[in-house]
């Protein structure tokens, strides 16, 4: 017993030292990593010192026992950080009530004696509930990242509970300690939770890989000078709204380009395009609704995604917007100085019609605008008047 506590405590700290070392990027997630370096450390001194650095010692028992305690709380709070799922606000002084409880039950009942009955009860009763804890948090964390079933980490966690639970009812059963069934019990829990504990560590290490991947993909849609939508995005989108199960959502597609805009950079410089640029997607964003989409198609042109929106509805919106950033001063160095661009306006009118349809008509309605004199707002009716 005394090699496999080793073993598992070594293991422990190693697959807590290689979550803190392989995740990609130091400089983030770090305080979740250093509290999972720190609770995989706890729980190996702790496994440790219940029996194997100092046996027969009841305070190096206690104070391992504690150690894992404080080791599981800290997974706790490393995954709760990851998710989206906000804690109670009495989940903490809850967690530091009860444990606070389990130091004063010790001291009081037994004078160090930690193999008391009702101690050991207290003590199965806390880990079986800081184990359920840690495997309802990473089957949320891992639901959150795209796993449809709970993955080998949360089951885990949620078998070493059920251990803890098998303990609790074995010693409330007042079974004799050389019941080959308390041997069972005992063994297969040291056996799940140690295995838990260093299969954890690699949980974790996945769920920082998965989500750094998660920002990294979102980053590679994004244009860099904007904030909208790339090409690559849009064309991603498009796809997605091509899907059987979206192929007939109302949607509205909206071409749209800055006026002139060679001329401005001509005479104001590119500095100045840029700024123009990125005034022109925060405005729009600032006046669509949250589920609507901005792209950059391409130079001064973009696409913007209208979901569950009329013809009408999508006209009269992009012609405010059109008329509103006419107003806007769209340069800090020249505050009298004034951009405006053209619009075409499509609708998904036809089930199943395909988007990449609806998009051309947008950009043949978006040539008829400039065609029209620009700065105006262009539909297969003609031009759009409020
Ligand atoms: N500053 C800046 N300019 C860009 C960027 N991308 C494209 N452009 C410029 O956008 C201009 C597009 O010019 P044109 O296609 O002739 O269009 P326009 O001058 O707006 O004319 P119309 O569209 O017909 O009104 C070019 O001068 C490009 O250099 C960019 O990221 N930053």
């Amino acid at each position: 017993m005394d090699a496999i506590a080793i073993i598992s405590a070594l293991s422990i700290s190693l697959t807590g030292l290689s979550s803190w070392q392989f995740a990609a990027d130091r400089s983030q997630l770090s305080t979740q990593r250093a509290a999972w370096l720190l609770s995989c450390l706890c729980v190996a001194l702790g496994l440790l010192l219940e029996g194997v650095l100092v046996p027969d010692a009841d305070w190096p028992n206690w104070l391992g026992t504690h150690l894992i305690f404080w080791g599981l709380v800290l997974q706790i709070w490393a995954l709760t950080a990851f998710s989206s799922r906000a804690v109670p606000r009495y989940f903490w002084p809850l967690i530091l009530a009860a444990l606070a409880l389990h130091f004063i039950l010790l001291l009081g009942i037994s004078e160090f004696e930690p193999n008391s009955l009702l101690f050991g009860i207290v003590t199965a009763v806390y880990f079986c509930a800081l184990f359920s804890l840690i495997a309802v948090w990473y089957w949320w964390v891992e639901a959150e990242l795209g796993s449809r079933w709970p993955t080998l980490f949360s089951i885990l966690y949620a078998c070493a509970a059920l251990m803890f639970l098998a303990r609790i009812v074995l010693q409330a059963l007042h079974l004799p300690a050389d019941s080959v069934w308390v041997d069972a019990v005992e063994m297969g829990l040291y056996i799940l939770a140690s295995t838990a504990n260093i299969y954890g560590g690699f949980g974790f290490l996945l769920i920082v890989l998965r989500l750094k991947n998660r920002q990294l993909a979102r980053q590679a849609q994004l244009d860099g000078l904007t904030g909208a939508l790339n090409r690559r995005g849009l064309e991603l989108l498009l796809q997605r709204l091509s899907s059987p199960s979206l192929a007939n959502a109302s949607l509205s597609v909206v071409m749209l380009d800055l006026d002139y805009f060679k001329q401005v950079n001509d005479r104001m410089g590119h500095a100045a395009g840029d700024e123009i640029l990125i005034k022109l997607v925060a405005f729009l964003q600032q006046h669509l609704r949250e589920a609507d989409v901005v792209a950059r198609y391409g130079g001064e042109e973009f696409c913007l995604i209208l979901p569950q929106t009329t013809l009408a509805d999508a006209a009269a919106r992009v012609e405010q917007i059109r008329a509103g950033f006419a107003q806007l001063a769209c340069l800090d160095e020249a505050p009298v100085y004034r951009c405006t661009f053209s619009a075409g306006v499509a609708c998904r009118a036809q089930l199943n019609q395909e988007i990449t349809e609806v998009l051309e008509l947008a950009d043949q309605l978006l040539y008829q605008a400039k065609q029209a004199g620009r700065n105006c707002v262009f539909t297969e009716q003609g031009r759009w008047q409020t």
